[in-house]
């Protein structure tokens, strides 16, 4: 409350009690500091508050996201794609780690070692290196390259003894090699009789950089570069044409040696010190270890053996947790980064079936206040609806947010798309604790289905996501609306957010259910919602 001036001599009206108000008190009373917006009466989710807008003096541009997603792991771009099996594999991880983010490839493979190569495949990638081209053997005919080229629109095509990638080179394949052959002739004539043999073939080698291959392809005026291992084994193509779309990822999160960051869950189960060891020697940077109920005694022995094994890398991500208490237990037993969250999801039904979680608003902002007293960063996961959500998560104390559904729908995460009723394109997605990603695999069947009790209890569902598009458009289109949120605020760096946050001077208010309706689209016809 405002105190009244004494001195009131210059009001006109004397009733006017406005006038004589401490107006730089008022303000400072205008909306609610973070804790008295988390009162303890009730638990809050990021839908039931704004942030207040501060006071803009700086270009959007120049708000820094860059944060730390564990004790010793810097990130330029605070978002990281969740280890589920419709999320993340290694072209989700590649593309979330090219903007700056990281990727956490998921655990239900049927084999440890599949798993390890989905992280090697983001370790061994090489920006403009095409690493997965399609190839063909010398025994199809010119009839299996047309097919290829109606299916992908290239005929630029390597020949390899096994038809893969992988397989010794045998020759290349261009359009020129194949236009002057007639239409009947397809069937019969195969792919060894056209192609340019390996002899006259130019090639590049591992060690070669993009730009090197560049000037090879344009001094001798070649479309192709294959690259060859030391046993002339195709690994990779080049391909001029890329030349021109070639990017500069700014943000691209690194590793010491240069390549990309890459992280992998784990369970707790007894194959878990197996996995930790083949993914260590993949090269994997951070271990995420997977369970909707982090404080129990199978995570705190496995991170403390992990811990003692691998005192700095790969570094751990413990979880999840709702609670301060539980987070002191994995913290306690060394845990490098706490991931927050349980039955937030947009596939979660943890909190229906197990009558347990937390609002995310609230367990965010709790286990944040007690992680920074320790100086253990926190993942907010689950729960990210839109873009406004990732900033206030990152509002409350977050230093990163993990997102599933929001990237689920992308050309980069698992799974083909198909038609869904109405013409809508589609993508699958599903929660890791659905009855369906249980079945999928044998090691989630151990997981999940205890010997003794065959009786399932599903903590997730199966849906489907609209596409998306591109990673490439998305991610950046993310991190942008976080810089604009950042920018009304009037703060330019996480820190500064969370500083302005904790010390009281960056403002909330409870939003009603009205306030609720009201900040969203209302009261049109019909309307589109085409975000970037
Ligand atoms: N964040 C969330 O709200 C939730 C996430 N999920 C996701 O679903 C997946 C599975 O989660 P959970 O079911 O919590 O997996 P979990 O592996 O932690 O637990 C599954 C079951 O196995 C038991 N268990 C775990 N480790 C054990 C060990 N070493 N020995 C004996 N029993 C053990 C647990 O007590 C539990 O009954 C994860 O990907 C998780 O992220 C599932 C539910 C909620
Ligand atoms: O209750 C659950 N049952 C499940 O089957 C399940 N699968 C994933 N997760 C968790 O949800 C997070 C992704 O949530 P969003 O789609 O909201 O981004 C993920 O990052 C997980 O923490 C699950 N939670
Ligand atoms: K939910």
């Amino acid at each position: 409350m405002g105190k009244l001036n004494n001195d009131t001599s210059n009001n006109t009206n004397n009733h006017d009690v406005s006038a004589s108000l401490d107006w730089e008190e008022e303000f400072e009373n205008d909306g609610l500091t973070i804790d008295e917006l988390f009162d303890r009466t009730m638990g809050l989710t990021y839908n039931d508050f704004n942030i207040f807008p501060g006071y803009i003096d700086f270009p959007v541009h120049q708000v820094d996201l860059s944060t730390k997603l564990t004790r010793l792991i810097n990130l330029k771009t605070p978002l990281i794609s969740s280890p589920m099996d419709t999320v993340t594999e290694s072209e989700m991880a590649i593309a979330m780690a090219l903007h700056g983010g990281i990727g956490i490839i998921h655990a239900n493979f049927a084999t440890v070692e599949e798993q390890a190569a989905e992280v090697s495949k983001v370790k061994r990638y090489k920006q403009g290196f095409i690493t997965n081209p399609q190839c063909i053997k010398p025994t199809d005919t010119v009839r299996d390259l047309m097919l290829i080229k109606a299916k992908y629109g290239f005929t630029g095509t390597p020949v390899t003894d096994t038809g893969v990638v992988g397989g010794k080179l045998l020759g290349l394949v261009t359009s020129r090699d194949v236009d002057f052959i007639q239409e009947n002739r397809y069937a019969i004539t195969t792919i060894n009789d056209v192609m340019v043999p390996r002899e006259r073939l130019i090639i590049g080698n591992e060690s070669m950089t993009l730009q090197e291959a560049y000037t090879i392809l344009e001094n001798k005026k070649r479309g192709k570069l294959p690259i060859v291992d030391g046993n002339d084994c195709l690994i990779s193509l080049i391909a001029r044409t890329d030349l021109k779309k070639s990017r500069d990822f700014p943000l691209s999160s690194y590793d010491l040696k240069g390549q990309l960051m890459v992280g992998a869950a784990i369970n707790t189960r007894e194959n878990a010190k197996e996995a930790v060891k083949k993914l260590a020697e993949a090269g994997v940077d951070v271990l995420v270890i997977d369970s909707s109920q982090g404080a129990s005694n199978y995570q705190i022995a496995l991170l403390k053996w992990i811990k003692e094994k691998y005192p700095t890398y790969p570094q751990i991500v413990a979880g999840n947790v709702v609670t301060m208490r539980q987070a002191k237990f994995l913290i306690d037993a060394g845990a490098d980064a706490i991931r927050v969250g349980m039955g937030s999801g947009s596939i979660c039904i943890t909190q229906e079936v197990m009558a347990v979680g937390r609002a995310q608003g609230t367990a965010v902002y709790q286990v944040a206040r007690y992680a920074r007293s320790r100086g253990v960063p926190i993942v907010a996961d689950g729960g990210i609806r839109d873009v406004g959500y990732i900033t206030k998560a990152l509002s409350l104390g977050a230093s990163t947010v993990m997102m599933g559904g929001l990237l689920a729908g992308t050309n980069e995460a698992p799974g083909e798309y198909f038609w869904g009723p109405s013409g809508v394109r589609l993508k699958k997605y599903r929660g890791m604790g659905s009855i369906d990603a249980m079945e999928a695999h044998v090691s989630s069947q151990e997981r999940y289905l205890v010997e003794s009790d065959a009786i399932k209890v599903a903590q997730g569902v199966t849906a489907t996501m609209r596409d998306r598009g591109s990673i490439h458009k998305f991610v950046p289109y993310l991190y942008r609306g976080v810089q604009h949120g950042f920018q009304d605020i009037g703060v330019r760096s996480i820190t500064e957010l969370q500083e302005g946050v904790y010390g009281g001077k960056v403002k909330f208010e409870r939003r009603s259910p009205n306030a609720q309706a009201e900040g969203g689209v209302h009261s049109l016809h019909s309307y589109d919602r085409q975000l970037y």
